[in-house]
């Protein structure tokens, strides 16, 4: 396919972002870990990520392709998975994002080749 500039691009993960956000409907994903609150929270988590982080990548150009905008929404939901115990709110609620952005995901990968 022929290289798609990389604004079309930005334009489509903007999007796509805000359906992944959407589903967030409590915001437990909306922003970083206060790690003030969560002291330990970076022994465990090497690398955190939460939207807004990946809000600034994306005006910042950091995304050059789907797969890596795609891989820190995985880390989003690996952190959450890894961090709290099975029982949490938090844990269930990655669970559930990871099902519903992974179609929101699966159908966007299709356009952004179809365009691409
Ligand atoms: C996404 C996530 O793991 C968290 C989101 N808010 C939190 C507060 C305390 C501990 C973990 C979290």
């Amino acid at each position: 396919a022929t290289e798609m500039t990389l604004n079309p691009l930005r334009m489509m993960l903007n999007e796509i972002l805000d359906q992944l956000k959407a589903k967030d409907i409590a915001s437990i994903f909306a922003e970083p870990v206060d790690v003030k609150e969560v002291p330990d929270y970076l022994d465990v988590i090497k690398h955190p990520m939460d939207f807004s982080t990946m809000k600034k990548k994306l005006n910042d150009h950091q995304y050059s392709n789907f797969s890596d905008f795609e891989a820190d929404f995985h880390l989003i939901i690996n952190n959450c998975l890894m961090y709290n115990a099975k029982d949490t709110i938090f844990y269930k609620a990655a669970q559930k994002l990871r099902e519903q952005g992974g179609a929101i995901l699966r159908h966007a990968q299709r356009r952004v080749e179809l365009v691409g």
